[in-house]
């Protein structure tokens, strides 16, 4: 069998009790190492827990080898460990795939993804259209994919979720060219660097899909005990210290509830000025007023 098992946000303790049965019965256990990270727990922290060796699986090994993962899996137990949820933001369906296409059994164990804690800032989770990935920009790729999505969102006044690139075993490229295969250390993109990216790209396409006054809320640690929000405006974001990753950033769509927008003003430094930036962004993409209904209509000869 293999176990697909979400960890959840932080700490090794957040693995479901189920998740955790089937982890100690299982013959090897990986842990998916690059798309996210545990914030309060490492490698060696799991191992004490679970009483159990566990793999690092980087993306090399997870899209080019999955076949080491998945040997033997039709007659072991093998788990798959996941920051967050199986299937919140990183799929792994291929993996899935592969599986099922070996006769596999596979048994998926969920748990909470940025995908729904991000619920804590206030916003409703009905109310968020696509998420998208906000990744590096280097000197020569500056992608800008996303910004028709955020457009799609907000025409309809939903709120974004924008998940920030991380990096990590990436190769150095300069080293490569040498022949050498020499790692970067980690990185994970700050809330400033997302905000600064989406300045970048407004000034670029000018359609205002957002603009800098546009309300946003910068969400740090979801799930750890130094989680934290702050809610100010894209701008202000683009200055702003959100300090250990991991961050994500909320934009604000049009629709905004009265209880959701007073639950956001305890983020907020200067309350009266976010609820004005709300307000004002309410204007952004208003839909028409409906016409009028045929009885409304008064003829010219019955006036
Ligand atoms: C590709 S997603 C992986 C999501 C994960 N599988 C899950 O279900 O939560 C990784 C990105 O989500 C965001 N993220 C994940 N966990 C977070 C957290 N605890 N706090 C803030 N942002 C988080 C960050 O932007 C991070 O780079």
């Amino acid at each position: 069998m293999l176990y697909m098992i979400g960890l959840g946000l932080a700490h090794e303790s957040d693995i479901t009790v189920r998740g955790l049965a089937a982890v100690k019965k299982c013959k090897r256990v990986y842990l998916e190492a690059y798309t996210s990270i545990l914030m309060s727990a490492d490698k060696s922290k799991l191992e004490e827990f679970y009483g159990r060796e566990v793999i690092l699986a980087d993306r090399e090994m997870v899209e080019s080898e999955s076949d080491k993962i998945l040997e033997n899996a039709d007659v072991d137990d093998v788990a798959f460990l996941v920051v967050g949820d199986v299937f919140g933001a990183t799929t792994h369906t291929d993996l899935v795939i592969r599986a099922r296409d070996l006769g596999i059994p596979v048994e998926s164990i969920h748990n909470a993804s940025v995908m729904n804690a991000v619920g804590a800032c206030g916003l409703q989770l009905y109310n968020f259209g696509q998420a998208v990935s906000i990744v590096f920009f280097t000197e020569d790729w500056r992608p800008d994919s996303f910004y028709n999505k955020v457009m799609e969102n907000r025409k309809i006044g939903l709120h974004t979720l924008l998940l920030l690139d991380i990096k990590v075993k990436e190769p150095n490229i300069k080293e490569m060219m040498r022949g050498r295969i020499v790692y970067e250390p980690p990185r994970y993109m700050s809330v400033a660097t997302c905000c600064q990216q989406l300045l970048e790209i407004e000034e670029k396409r000018k359609e205002e899909a957002y603009t800098p006054e546009t309300p946003c809320i910068s969400v740090s640690r979801l799930g750890s005990p130094n989680q934290s929000f702050k809610a100010a405006t894209l701008k202000q974001l683009a200055e702003y210290d959100a300090g250990e990753p991991l961050h994500s950033v909320v934009m604000l769509g049009r629709q905004v509830h009265d209880l959701e927008l007073d639950y956001l003003l305890a983020f907020a430094d200067d309350k009266d000025a976010y609820r004005k930036a709300v307000i004002a962004d309410q204007e952004y993409f208003k839909p028409p007023p409906p016409p009028p209904a045929p009885q409304d209509i008064i003829s010219s000869d019955e006036e």
